[in-house]
Protein backbone atom coordinates (compact mmCIF):
# COMPACT_ATOMS: atom_id res chain seq x y z
CA UNK A 1 0.00 0.00 0.00
CA UNK A 2 1.32 3.46 -1.57
CA UNK A 3 1.79 6.21 1.63
CA UNK A 4 -0.68 7.82 0.49
CA UNK A 5 -3.00 5.35 1.05
CA UNK A 6 -1.82 3.91 4.28
CA UNK A 7 -1.95 8.14 5.35
CA UNK A 8 -6.13 7.95 4.20
CA UNK A 9 -6.20 4.72 6.36
CA UNK A 10 -4.57 6.14 9.64
CA UNK A 11 -6.78 9.34 9.52
CA UNK A 12 -9.36 7.41 9.09
CA UNK A 13 -9.16 5.20 11.96
CA UNK A 14 -8.12 8.43 13.97
CA UNK A 15 -11.87 9.77 12.85
CA UNK A 16 -13.80 6.69 13.37
CA UNK A 17 -15.23 4.83 16.54
CA UNK A 18 -12.69 1.76 17.10
CA UNK A 19 -15.25 -0.54 17.03
CA UNK A 20 -16.70 0.74 13.76
CA UNK A 21 -12.98 0.92 12.30
CA UNK A 22 -12.49 -2.59 12.92
CA UNK A 23 -15.73 -3.75 11.55
CA UNK A 24 -14.61 -2.15 8.29
CA UNK A 25 -10.85 -3.64 8.89
CA UNK A 26 -11.73 -6.77 9.81
CA UNK A 27 -12.15 -9.86 8.00
CA UNK A 28 -13.25 -13.24 9.29
CA UNK A 29 -11.58 -16.18 11.28
CA UNK A 30 -8.20 -15.68 11.90
CA UNK A 31 -8.32 -13.09 8.70
CA UNK A 32 -5.81 -15.28 6.73
CA UNK A 33 -8.01 -14.44 3.54
CA UNK A 34 -7.98 -10.98 4.19
CA UNK A 35 -4.01 -11.00 4.42
CA UNK A 36 -3.84 -13.43 1.68
CA UNK A 37 -5.55 -10.75 -0.96
CA UNK A 38 -2.78 -8.43 -0.49
CA UNK A 39 0.21 -10.98 -0.34
CA UNK A 40 -1.17 -12.38 -2.95
CA UNK A 41 -0.89 -9.22 -5.17
CA UNK A 42 3.08 -8.82 -3.91
CA UNK A 43 3.79 -12.19 -4.90
CA UNK A 44 3.51 -11.69 -8.72
CA UNK A 45 5.68 -9.30 -10.64
CA UNK A 46 4.98 -7.61 -13.86
CA UNK A 47 7.46 -8.28 -16.54
CA UNK A 48 7.56 -5.55 -18.65
CA UNK A 49 7.42 -4.97 -22.44
CA UNK A 50 9.53 -2.05 -23.86
CA UNK A 51 9.14 0.31 -27.10
CA UNK A 52 5.59 -0.70 -27.81
CA UNK A 53 4.97 3.51 -28.55
CA UNK A 54 2.41 4.01 -25.56
CA UNK A 55 2.76 7.61 -25.36
CA UNK A 56 -1.12 7.81 -26.22
CA UNK A 57 -3.28 5.79 -23.36
CA UNK A 58 -6.67 4.99 -22.70
CA UNK A 59 -7.60 3.94 -19.29
CA UNK A 60 -11.19 2.87 -20.35
CA UNK A 61 -13.30 -0.13 -19.86
CA UNK A 62 -16.70 -1.23 -21.28
CA UNK A 63 -18.97 -3.41 -18.53
CA UNK A 64 -22.69 -4.73 -18.44
CA UNK A 65 -25.13 -1.59 -18.16
CA UNK A 66 -21.74 0.82 -18.06
CA UNK A 67 -18.55 2.19 -18.89
CA UNK A 68 -15.96 3.29 -16.29
CA UNK A 69 -12.96 6.30 -17.42
CA UNK A 70 -10.52 3.66 -15.75
CA UNK A 71 -10.78 -0.53 -14.54
CA UNK A 72 -11.72 0.27 -11.42
CA UNK A 73 -14.96 0.21 -10.08
CA UNK A 74 -16.43 0.58 -6.14
CA UNK A 75 -17.60 -2.24 -4.66
CA UNK A 76 -20.07 -2.65 -2.09
CA UNK A 77 -19.84 -1.96 1.21
CA UNK A 78 -22.11 -1.69 4.22
CA UNK A 79 -23.23 1.22 6.27
CA UNK A 80 -21.26 4.26 5.25
CA UNK A 81 -22.74 6.76 7.43
CA UNK A 82 -20.62 5.10 10.10
CA UNK A 83 -17.67 6.34 8.06
CA UNK A 84 -18.73 9.58 6.97
CA UNK A 85 -22.36 11.91 7.75
CA UNK A 86 -23.06 11.71 4.51
CA UNK A 87 -22.50 8.71 4.41
CA UNK A 88 -23.54 6.71 0.63
CA UNK A 89 -24.04 10.45 -0.64
CA UNK A 90 -20.57 11.28 -0.04
CA UNK A 91 -19.49 8.23 -1.44
CA UNK A 92 -22.18 8.55 -4.44
CA UNK A 93 -20.99 11.81 -5.98
CA UNK A 94 -17.12 11.23 -5.58
CA UNK A 95 -17.79 7.94 -7.84
CA UNK A 96 -19.47 9.89 -10.38
CA UNK A 97 -16.99 13.06 -10.34
CA UNK A 98 -14.41 10.04 -11.29
CA UNK A 99 -16.41 8.71 -14.05
CA UNK A 100 -16.72 5.18 -12.51
CA UNK A 101 -19.64 2.53 -11.56
CA UNK A 102 -20.67 2.83 -8.03
CA UNK A 103 -21.96 -0.56 -6.73
CA UNK A 104 -24.45 0.69 -3.85
CA UNK A 105 -25.65 -2.39 -1.76
CA UNK A 106 -28.67 -3.40 0.22
CA UNK A 107 -27.13 -2.49 3.36
CA UNK A 108 -26.65 1.08 2.34
CA UNK A 109 -27.74 3.61 5.37
CA UNK A 110 -29.28 6.26 2.29
CA UNK A 111 -32.08 4.89 0.00
CA UNK A 112 -30.60 3.36 -3.78
CA UNK A 113 -32.78 6.39 -4.95
CA UNK A 114 -30.88 8.93 -3.33
CA UNK A 115 -27.71 7.70 -3.66
CA UNK A 116 -28.43 7.68 -7.43
CA UNK A 117 -29.90 10.62 -7.41
CA UNK A 118 -26.96 12.05 -5.46
CA UNK A 119 -24.75 10.64 -8.65
CA UNK A 120 -26.84 11.99 -11.20
CA UNK A 121 -26.32 15.66 -10.04
CA UNK A 122 -22.84 15.03 -10.48
CA UNK A 123 -22.81 13.33 -13.95
CA UNK A 124 -26.13 12.99 -15.65
CA UNK A 125 -25.17 9.55 -17.08
CA UNK A 126 -23.57 8.12 -13.78
CA UNK A 127 -23.69 4.42 -13.63
CA UNK A 128 -25.00 2.92 -9.91
CA UNK A 129 -25.24 -1.07 -10.04
CA UNK A 130 -27.55 -2.20 -7.17
CA UNK A 131 -25.73 -5.01 -4.54
CA UNK A 132 -28.54 -7.62 -2.97
CA UNK A 133 -28.36 -10.89 -1.35
CA UNK A 134 -31.30 -13.48 -2.49
CA UNK A 135 -33.84 -13.56 -0.33
CA UNK A 136 -35.68 -16.95 0.39
CA UNK A 137 -38.86 -15.41 -0.44
CA UNK A 138 -39.00 -13.97 -3.75
CA UNK A 139 -41.67 -11.45 -2.97
CA UNK A 140 -38.31 -9.79 -1.01
CA UNK A 141 -35.92 -9.52 -3.79
CA UNK A 142 -38.70 -8.79 -6.20
CA UNK A 143 -39.51 -5.61 -4.35
CA UNK A 144 -35.81 -5.06 -3.80
CA UNK A 145 -34.96 -4.95 -8.02
CA UNK A 146 -37.72 -2.77 -8.68
CA UNK A 147 -36.69 -0.42 -6.08
CA UNK A 148 -33.27 -0.34 -8.28
CA UNK A 149 -34.96 -0.60 -11.00
CA UNK A 150 -37.15 2.60 -10.09
CA UNK A 151 -33.78 4.22 -8.68
CA UNK A 152 -32.41 4.06 -12.41
CA UNK A 153 -29.73 0.99 -11.29
CA UNK A 154 -28.03 -0.31 -14.62
CA UNK A 155 -26.83 -3.65 -13.68
CA UNK A 156 -27.71 -6.10 -10.49
CA UNK A 157 -24.73 -7.28 -8.52
CA UNK A 158 -25.99 -10.95 -6.76
CA UNK A 159 -23.85 -11.50 -3.77
CA UNK A 160 -23.75 -15.63 -3.37
CA UNK A 161 -20.84 -16.16 -1.14
CA UNK A 162 -22.70 -15.32 1.90
CA UNK A 163 -25.01 -18.57 2.49
CA UNK A 164 -24.52 -17.67 6.34
CA UNK A 165 -22.79 -14.74 7.97
CA UNK A 166 -18.65 -15.00 8.06
CA UNK A 167 -17.47 -15.45 12.27
CA UNK A 168 -16.13 -12.31 12.60
CA UNK A 169 -14.08 -12.29 15.82
CA UNK A 170 -13.92 -8.25 15.66
CA UNK A 171 -17.29 -7.78 15.76
CA UNK A 172 -17.74 -10.57 19.02
CA UNK A 173 -15.05 -9.32 20.89
CA UNK A 174 -16.69 -5.81 20.58
CA UNK A 175 -19.71 -6.42 20.67
CA UNK A 176 -20.89 -4.86 17.86
CA UNK A 177 -24.04 -6.18 16.08
CA UNK A 178 -26.38 -3.23 15.64
CA UNK A 179 -26.16 -0.26 14.33
CA UNK A 180 -26.39 3.19 16.41
CA UNK A 181 -29.58 5.08 17.22
CA UNK A 182 -30.81 6.79 13.77
CA UNK A 183 -28.88 4.58 11.55
CA UNK A 184 -30.47 1.33 9.49
CA UNK A 185 -30.26 -0.45 6.26
CA UNK A 186 -32.86 2.17 4.24
CA UNK A 187 -33.10 0.14 1.47
CA UNK A 188 -34.65 -2.55 3.49
CA UNK A 189 -38.03 -0.80 4.64
CA UNK A 190 -41.68 -1.17 3.12
CA UNK A 191 -40.61 -4.76 1.95
CA UNK A 192 -43.07 -7.58 2.41
CA UNK A 193 -43.05 -8.93 5.67
CA UNK A 194 -41.87 -5.63 7.34
CA UNK A 195 -43.46 -3.86 10.27
CA UNK A 196 -44.54 -0.56 9.62
CA UNK A 197 -41.46 1.79 9.71
CA UNK A 198 -38.86 -1.12 10.66
CA UNK A 199 -36.19 -2.42 8.34
CA UNK A 200 -36.42 -6.31 7.50
CA UNK A 201 -33.30 -7.97 7.83
CA UNK A 202 -31.09 -8.47 5.66
CA UNK A 203 -31.52 -12.45 5.19
CA UNK A 204 -28.27 -14.55 4.50
CA UNK A 205 -29.56 -18.29 3.53
CA UNK A 206 -28.05 -21.42 2.94
CA UNK A 207 -30.94 -23.02 1.22
CA UNK A 208 -30.51 -20.58 -1.79
CA UNK A 209 -29.79 -22.37 -5.21
CA UNK A 210 -29.42 -21.51 -8.98
CA UNK A 211 -33.16 -21.79 -9.23
CA UNK A 212 -33.37 -18.84 -6.93
CA UNK A 213 -31.03 -16.86 -9.45
CA UNK A 214 -33.36 -18.18 -12.58
CA UNK A 215 -36.31 -16.78 -10.27
CA UNK A 216 -34.55 -13.54 -9.94
CA UNK A 217 -33.61 -13.45 -13.98
CA UNK A 218 -37.50 -13.68 -14.50
CA UNK A 219 -38.52 -10.90 -12.98
CA UNK A 220 -35.86 -8.47 -14.23
CA UNK A 221 -34.36 -7.24 -17.28
CA UNK A 222 -31.21 -5.75 -15.91
CA UNK A 223 -28.06 -7.23 -16.27
CA UNK A 224 -26.71 -9.72 -13.21
CA UNK A 225 -23.00 -9.52 -12.05
CA UNK A 226 -22.68 -12.69 -9.73
CA UNK A 227 -20.56 -11.69 -6.95
CA UNK A 228 -18.52 -14.10 -4.64
CA UNK A 229 -17.94 -17.11 -7.63
CA UNK A 230 -14.21 -18.76 -6.70
CA UNK A 231 -14.46 -22.11 -8.04
CA UNK A 232 -14.37 -22.57 -12.24
CA UNK A 233 -16.96 -24.87 -12.56
CA UNK A 234 -19.44 -22.84 -10.63
CA UNK A 235 -18.06 -19.86 -13.25
CA UNK A 236 -18.96 -22.14 -15.87
CA UNK A 237 -22.18 -22.48 -14.48
CA UNK A 238 -23.20 -18.93 -14.16
CA UNK A 239 -22.74 -18.18 -17.89
CA UNK A 240 -24.53 -21.34 -18.58
CA UNK A 241 -27.34 -19.62 -16.34
CA UNK A 242 -26.97 -16.72 -18.26
CA UNK A 243 -25.43 -14.36 -16.19
CA UNK A 244 -23.61 -11.13 -17.54
CA UNK A 245 -20.36 -10.79 -15.79
CA UNK A 246 -18.73 -12.50 -12.57
CA UNK A 247 -16.90 -10.81 -9.55
CA UNK A 248 -14.72 -13.25 -7.99
CA UNK A 249 -14.24 -12.45 -4.76
CA UNK A 250 -14.14 -13.56 -1.32
CA UNK A 251 -16.01 -11.01 0.37
CA UNK A 252 -12.83 -9.30 1.20
CA UNK A 253 -11.99 -12.20 3.19
CA UNK A 254 -15.23 -11.66 5.54
CA UNK A 255 -16.98 -15.17 4.51
CA UNK A 256 -15.12 -17.93 4.29
CA UNK A 257 -11.36 -17.47 5.93
CA UNK A 258 -10.15 -20.56 4.43
CA UNK A 259 -10.65 -19.15 1.16
CA UNK A 260 -8.09 -18.40 -1.54
CA UNK A 261 -6.71 -15.01 -2.13
CA UNK A 262 -8.64 -13.82 -5.29
CA UNK A 263 -5.78 -13.19 -8.10
CA UNK A 264 -5.12 -16.46 -7.14
CA UNK A 265 -8.20 -18.21 -7.94
CA UNK A 266 -8.85 -15.79 -10.83
CA UNK A 267 -6.98 -17.59 -13.70
CA UNK A 268 -9.04 -20.96 -13.39
CA UNK A 269 -11.80 -18.91 -13.66
CA UNK A 270 -10.63 -16.44 -16.48
CA UNK A 271 -10.18 -20.02 -17.98
CA UNK A 272 -13.98 -21.91 -17.54
CA UNK A 273 -15.43 -18.49 -18.87
CA UNK A 274 -13.24 -18.26 -21.87
CA UNK A 275 -14.39 -14.76 -23.08
CA UNK A 276 -18.29 -15.34 -22.66
CA UNK A 277 -18.84 -12.51 -20.25
CA UNK A 278 -16.81 -10.31 -18.24
CA UNK A 279 -14.96 -11.46 -15.20
CA UNK A 280 -14.23 -8.91 -12.52
CA UNK A 281 -12.24 -9.61 -9.30
CA UNK A 282 -12.13 -7.23 -6.12
CA UNK A 283 -9.67 -7.99 -2.80
CA UNK A 284 -7.01 -6.67 -1.90
CA UNK A 285 -6.26 -4.43 -4.59
CA UNK A 286 -4.31 -1.26 -3.29
CA UNK A 287 -2.45 -0.20 -5.56
CA UNK A 288 -2.36 0.87 -9.30
CA UNK A 289 0.47 -2.63 -9.82
CA UNK A 290 -2.03 -4.69 -8.01
CA UNK A 291 -5.02 -3.29 -11.01
CA UNK A 292 -2.76 -3.96 -14.21
CA UNK A 293 -1.94 -7.71 -12.61
CA UNK A 294 -5.43 -8.69 -12.20
CA UNK A 295 -6.11 -7.17 -15.69
CA UNK A 296 -2.92 -9.10 -17.01
CA UNK A 297 -4.69 -12.47 -15.58
CA UNK A 298 -7.74 -11.45 -17.51
CA UNK A 299 -10.27 -9.07 -15.25
CA UNK A 300 -11.87 -6.30 -16.97
CA UNK A 301 -12.08 -4.40 -13.89
CA UNK A 302 -11.71 -4.79 -10.04
CA UNK A 303 -13.38 -3.58 -7.21
CA UNK A 304 -12.27 -1.52 -3.87
CA UNK A 305 -14.10 -2.03 -0.89
CA UNK A 306 -11.78 -0.73 2.30
CA UNK A 307 -9.29 1.94 0.12
CA UNK A 308 -13.11 4.16 -0.26
CA UNK A 309 -13.81 3.88 3.19
CA UNK A 310 -10.77 4.74 4.54
CA UNK A 311 -11.03 7.85 2.04
CA UNK A 312 -14.70 8.28 2.98
CA UNK A 313 -13.93 8.19 6.92
CA UNK A 314 -11.06 10.31 6.06
CA UNK A 315 -12.47 13.57 4.02
CA UNK A 316 -15.66 12.16 2.93
CA UNK A 317 -16.46 12.60 -0.97
CA UNK A 318 -13.35 14.45 -0.89
CA UNK A 319 -11.49 11.43 0.22
CA UNK A 320 -13.31 8.53 -1.73
CA UNK A 321 -12.26 10.83 -4.75
CA UNK A 322 -8.57 10.93 -3.69
CA UNK A 323 -8.67 7.15 -3.24
CA UNK A 324 -10.02 7.06 -7.04
CA UNK A 325 -7.96 9.73 -8.90
CA UNK A 326 -4.85 7.73 -7.09
CA UNK A 327 -5.12 4.59 -8.68
CA UNK A 328 -5.96 6.25 -11.88
CA UNK A 329 -2.77 7.86 -11.76
CA UNK A 330 -1.06 4.53 -10.28
CA UNK A 331 -2.72 2.70 -13.05
CA UNK A 332 -1.80 4.80 -15.77
CA UNK A 333 1.62 4.77 -14.79
CA UNK A 334 2.39 0.90 -14.72
CA UNK A 335 0.42 0.99 -18.06
CA UNK A 336 3.33 2.87 -19.30
CA UNK A 337 5.87 1.48 -17.79
CA UNK A 338 5.05 -1.85 -19.51
CA UNK A 339 4.38 -0.36 -22.18
CA UNK A 340 0.65 -0.45 -22.91
CA UNK A 341 -1.69 1.56 -24.18
CA UNK A 342 -4.90 0.52 -22.88
CA UNK A 343 -6.10 -2.29 -20.54
CA UNK A 344 -6.33 -4.69 -23.52
CA UNK A 345 -2.57 -4.76 -23.96
CA UNK A 346 -2.11 -6.15 -20.55
CA UNK A 347 -1.74 -10.07 -21.27
CA UNK A 348 -1.45 -12.68 -19.32
CA UNK A 349 2.24 -13.50 -20.00
CA UNK A 350 2.93 -9.89 -18.25
CA UNK A 351 2.48 -12.18 -14.98
CA UNK A 352 5.12 -14.12 -13.48
CA UNK A 353 5.67 -15.27 -9.53
CA UNK A 354 8.02 -13.23 -8.14
CA UNK A 355 9.86 -16.07 -7.06
CA UNK A 356 10.53 -17.33 -10.61
CA UNK A 357 10.79 -13.72 -12.19
CA UNK A 358 13.89 -13.39 -13.37
CA UNK A 359 14.27 -17.07 -14.37
CA UNK A 360 10.73 -16.11 -16.48
CA UNK A 361 13.28 -13.38 -17.59
CA UNK A 362 15.91 -15.39 -19.07
CA UNK A 363 13.85 -17.76 -20.51
CA UNK A 364 15.03 -20.42 -18.83
CA UNK A 365 13.38 -23.20 -16.38
CA UNK A 366 14.42 -24.43 -12.58
CA UNK A 367 11.95 -26.52 -11.08
CA UNK A 368 8.14 -26.73 -10.81
CA UNK A 369 7.98 -22.90 -10.06
CA UNK A 370 9.14 -22.01 -13.18
CA UNK A 371 7.20 -19.92 -15.52
CA UNK A 372 8.16 -19.20 -18.82
CA UNK A 373 7.44 -15.78 -20.47
CA UNK A 374 4.85 -16.01 -23.45
CA UNK A 375 3.65 -19.47 -22.33
CA UNK A 376 1.18 -18.15 -20.06
CA UNK A 377 1.63 -20.89 -17.34
CA UNK A 378 1.32 -20.13 -14.13
CA UNK A 379 2.47 -21.62 -10.94
CA UNK A 380 -0.51 -22.34 -8.86
C1 LIG B 1 -17.06 -3.10 5.79
C2 LIG B 1 -17.40 -3.96 4.61
C3 LIG B 1 -18.72 -4.19 4.29
C4 LIG B 1 -19.05 -4.97 3.18
N1 LIG B 1 -20.35 -5.13 2.86
C5 LIG B 1 -20.68 -5.85 1.77
C6 LIG B 1 -22.04 -6.00 1.39
O1 LIG B 1 -22.95 -5.45 2.02
N2 LIG B 1 -22.30 -6.75 0.30
C7 LIG B 1 -21.31 -7.36 -0.43
O2 LIG B 1 -21.59 -8.03 -1.41
N3 LIG B 1 -20.03 -7.23 -0.08
C8 LIG B 1 -19.69 -6.48 0.99
N4 LIG B 1 -18.38 -6.34 1.32
C9 LIG B 1 -17.33 -6.94 0.46
C10 LIG B 1 -16.89 -5.96 -0.62
O3 LIG B 1 -17.89 -5.80 -1.60
C11 LIG B 1 -15.63 -6.45 -1.35
O4 LIG B 1 -15.84 -7.77 -1.80
C12 LIG B 1 -14.36 -6.41 -0.50
O5 LIG B 1 -14.39 -5.33 0.42
C13 LIG B 1 -13.16 -6.28 -1.41
O6 LIG B 1 -12.01 -6.36 -0.71
P1 LIG B 1 -11.12 -5.07 -0.25
O7 LIG B 1 -11.84 -4.46 0.93
O8 LIG B 1 -9.85 -5.73 0.13
O9 LIG B 1 -10.98 -4.12 -1.40
C14 LIG B 1 -18.03 -5.57 2.41
C15 LIG B 1 -16.69 -5.33 2.74
C16 LIG B 1 -16.37 -4.54 3.82
C17 LIG B 1 -14.93 -4.30 4.14
C1 LIG C 1 -25.95 -7.51 6.78
C2 LIG C 1 -24.91 -6.59 6.23
C3 LIG C 1 -23.91 -7.29 5.40
C4 LIG C 1 -22.64 -6.56 5.35
C5 LIG C 1 -21.54 -7.36 4.76
O1 LIG C 1 -21.69 -8.02 3.79
C6 LIG C 1 -20.27 -7.34 5.42
O2 LIG C 1 -20.18 -6.76 6.48
O3 LIG C 1 -19.34 -7.93 4.89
Amino acid sequence: MTSALSGLRERARKNLDPVHYDFFAGGAGEEVALAENERAFHALALLPRVLRGAAERDLRVTLPGARASLPVIVSPTAFHRLAHPDGELATARAVAAADTVLVTGVASTIAVGEVTAAARAVRDEASVWFQLYLHPEQDVTTALVRRAERAGCSALVVTVDSPVFGRRERDRRNGFHDLPPGLAAENMRDLPGAAPGKPLDIAMSPALSWDHLRRLRDVTALPVVLKGVLHPEDAALAVTEGVDALLVSNHGGRQLDAAPATVEALPAVVSAVAGRVPVLLDGGVRGGSDVAKALALGATAVGIGRPVLWGLAAEGAQGVRQVLELLRAEFDNVLALCGGRSPADLTRDLVVARATAATAAWGTSVGPQAVRAGEGSMPW
